[in-house]
Order: C-alpha cells, then structure tokens, then sequence
C-alpha cells in the first residue's frame, strides 16, 4: 500500500485520496538519425502526460462507487493507485481495512505454476495465511468452475479462466474494500451474474466498493454513487444515477 494514514479521516472513511498527480513518459520510436538530430536541437526525446490532476476523493465504508468517463480519463491509473500496484507522483492515498483489487486479467498470478499453486501464491498476495488458504481452497475452486483445470499451468488458461481463478480467491479473501476494474467483462454471461450476485452480497455486508465499468446501467443499479472523471479530473460526484445519466447527455 502506498500510504496508509487515514488519521485526518473519520472512523468510517474507507478510502482517503489526496491531491494525487500520476504522470506517465511518453517514449518516441525514432531511427538513430533522429535521436542524434534530437540531441544537437537539444529537443527531448520522450515527454511527459499528466494522466491524474491532483484528486481529491473520500470514500465511506459501505459505499458503492462507481468511477465513471471515457477512454483514457484516467479511471484504471486510480484505480491502481489505490490498490497500492502503482505509486503516485505526488499525493497521498490511505485505506483502512483489508483491500482485494481485480485490476488486470491475470494480475498477481506466475504463468508456470498451476492453478492450485498461483491459488496460493494469489491469496498470500492477498494477506492470507496459508492456513486460510487450505481451508477455503475447495470453496475458491468451487466458485470458479475450473476444476478439471486447476492442476494445468496457467499459461495455457483463458482470460475468462484467469478471471474466474481471480474473482473467486479475491471474495475469498474476505475483503473490506473491494476495487474491480472492467476486467468483469471477459467473463461468460452466466459468471458475469454469479459475479454480480457476489458483489451485491458484498455490498449488502456493508462492503466498500469502488468499480469501474463502460456498462452504464450495470452501475446504476449497482452503485450509489458515481464520481466522473475527464481528461485526469473529477468533473462530478454525485448518484450513480445522475452520472451516468449525465454521460449518456441526459442530465
Ligand atoms: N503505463 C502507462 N504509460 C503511459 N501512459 C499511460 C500508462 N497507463 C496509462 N496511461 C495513459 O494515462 C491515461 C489514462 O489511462 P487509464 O487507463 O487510467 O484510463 P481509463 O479511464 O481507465 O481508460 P479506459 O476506459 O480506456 O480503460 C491514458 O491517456 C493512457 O494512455
């Protein structure tokens, strides 16, 4: 985690997000003749993008999230962020509470170990022992449906695969703050709904989730709120409702 000091926050602040800039250098493909033309014109060879413009967001425990805008706003970079697999430029982020992340497909899983293994390797990523993990393993493979194939390399899985090997250990893992990236979308519609029909759960148990998702009424119904982000800021915060009513140019 990148930081963890949510002491200026109430006791029921969840996330705590604070003046966060996040820049990426763009590299140039150029031939040798244009990197040494570059040089004598003293011009940059890479240059920098401001993917985040100081963010400000607070989320309360028992929240439902969704972060919400168009390609590239910079919704993934937050997200990540958040979950501590990318630090900041500048900012702080504090978390209060277990956090499971299903950032990207196949993320925290080594593509030689089996299955069964990267189960482990995955929850202890995740903080659980390894005593937990033997006792949820059948549960965690039961929920994913991939039983004939938890001793195959993971290498050879799917991406609807690693999803549902991903999912079923992070729920498993019993976290406090869930974040979800679009990832829900390479899954079959019938885990899509066992999927959904978890988070709902999750979210019933007084769960904090934070979702980023282009499947607008998927979030409507899902989330309470809605924070919408343009070019690296947030442009609105407001009922989930609202905001995706706003992106569809209805509010
Ligand atoms: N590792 C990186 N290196 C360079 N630029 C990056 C990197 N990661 C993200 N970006 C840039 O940062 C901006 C925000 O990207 P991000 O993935 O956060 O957007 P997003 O809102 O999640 O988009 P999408 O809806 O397409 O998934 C984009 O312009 C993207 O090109």
């Amino acid at each position: 985690m990148t930081v963890t000091d949510v002491s200026k926050a109430t006791t029921t602040t969840a996330i705590e997000v604070r003046g966060l800039v996040k820049d990426f250098t763009l590299r140039h493909n150029r031939s040798l003749k244009e990197l040494a033309m570059a040089k004598i014109r003293k011009r940059p060879i890479s240059d920098t993008f401001r993917a985040l413009h100081g963010i400000d967001l607070t989320v309360q425990q028992g929240e439902s999230l969704a972060l919400l805008g168009f390609n590239g706003s910079g919704k993934s970079t937050l997200l990540k962020l958040i979950s501590g697999v990318m630090r900041p430029d500048e900012g702080t982020i504090g978390v209060r509470g277990r956090i499971a992340g299903l950032i990207e497909v196949g993320a925290g899983f080594h593509p030689d170990l089996t299955g069964r293994e990267n189960v482990f390797l995955n929850g202890a990523i995740l903080g659980m022992d390894e005593a937990t993990i033997t006792a949820r393993f059948d549960d965690i493979v039961a929920f994913s449906e991939i039983e004939r194939f938890i001793d195959t390399e993971v290498k050879f899985y799917s991406s609807g695969m690693f999803l549902r090997l991903a999912f079923a250990v992070a729920v498993h893992t019993d976290p406090e703050v869930f974040l979800i990236d679009e990832i829900l979308s390479v899954g079959d519609e019938p885990f899509q709904k066992k999927c959904l029909a978890r988070i709902e759960e999750l979210r019933a148990e007084g769960r904090t989730l934070v979702i980023v998702s282009h499947d607008l009424s998927m979030v409507a119904n899902l989330c309470t709120r809605g924070v919408l982000l343009e070019q690296g800021r947030i442009v609105a915060d407001d009922t989930a409702e609202r905001v995706v009513a706003r992106m569809r140019g209805e509010g």
